[in-house]
């Protein structure tokens, strides 16, 4: 079985504090669509920068696509992250100057990997960037838009179509609907789910919101799997 998410006894504490998680093992396979819930201050983001690579577990191994992260030097690290998952963090990490449109072209642009898949895909990046946006209501005028311009609603979108486009096989999701109302919540993640599928991406999925478990494979609560948290895992 191929593993889109590998955690093996991984222990982390933020400086001087007591463990924030400590998840003896879990794993998503490849092609699921996860939702990981946890309330607010349960370690979520947290093990999302592991994840991320932005910070290194002190103990345990995290692999991404069958690749530990902690055998990657930093640069090698980022190179990987570039070319095989797409994030979309809580606060975005839109260049604000930048439109919309340019904004998604840049997961193509830090990735030669991603650009090939475009160009196996048979339409340039322009056209899917613009496809993608399209598709989750962003009109032709707002794609030119400076991203600091735009309703927080509409950044997170840039910020999905930017992490789906050049195909990633993981994209990882930090809670990206929290600035919308819920039945353009229900919208955007039912699409979101809809691209991955057909990139055949795997997604993981992160909220305190456990309504929107319905429409993913596996519905996880991060107490179940995270010592930390005083619960006992079940997994
Ligand atoms: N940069 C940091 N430095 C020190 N402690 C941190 C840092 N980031 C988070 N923490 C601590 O780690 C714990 C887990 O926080 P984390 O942000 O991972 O939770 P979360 O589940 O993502 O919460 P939320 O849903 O509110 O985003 C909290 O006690 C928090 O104070």
């Amino acid at each position: 079985m191929a593993y889109a998410i590998e955690i093996d006894h991984l222990a982390f504490a933020w400086q001087g504090g007591q463990l924030t998680l400590d998840i003896p093992h879990w794993q998503v396979e490849t092609g699921e669509s996860v939702l990981l819930r946890g309330p607010s201050g349960s370690g979520k983001s947290t093990l999302l920068s592991l994840l991320a690579g932005v910070n290194l577990a002190q103990q345990g191994n995290v692999s991404l696509l069958d690749q530990s992260l902690s055998n990657l030097s930093g640069r090698k690290r980022d190179r990987f992250r570039a070319d095989h998952i797409g994030y979309i963090f809580q606060q975005f990490n839109l260049l604000p100057y930048l439109s919309a449109l340019d904004n998604v072209l840049l997961a193509t642009q830090f990735s030669p990997k991603r650009r090939q898949r475009v160009a196996e895909s048979g339409q340039s990046a322009e056209q899917l960037a613009i496809q993608y946006l399209q598709r989750l209501g962003l009109s032709a005028s707002q794609q030119q838009q400076a991203a600091a311009n735009l309703s927080v609603g509409q950044q997170q979108r840039v910020a999905a179509a930017r992490a789906l486009l050049g195909a990633p096989e993981l994209l990882i999701a930090d809670e990206p609907t929290s600035a919308l109302d819920s039945d353009r919540r229900d919208d955007f993640i039912k699409l979101l789910l809809e691209l991955s599928e057909q990139n055949n991406t795997t997604v993981l999925f992160v909220t305190h919101d456990a309504s929107l478990g319905q429409y993913f494979n596996r519905h996880v609560e991060l107490s179940d799997i995270n010592r930390a948290a005083g619960g006992s895992p079940h997994a």
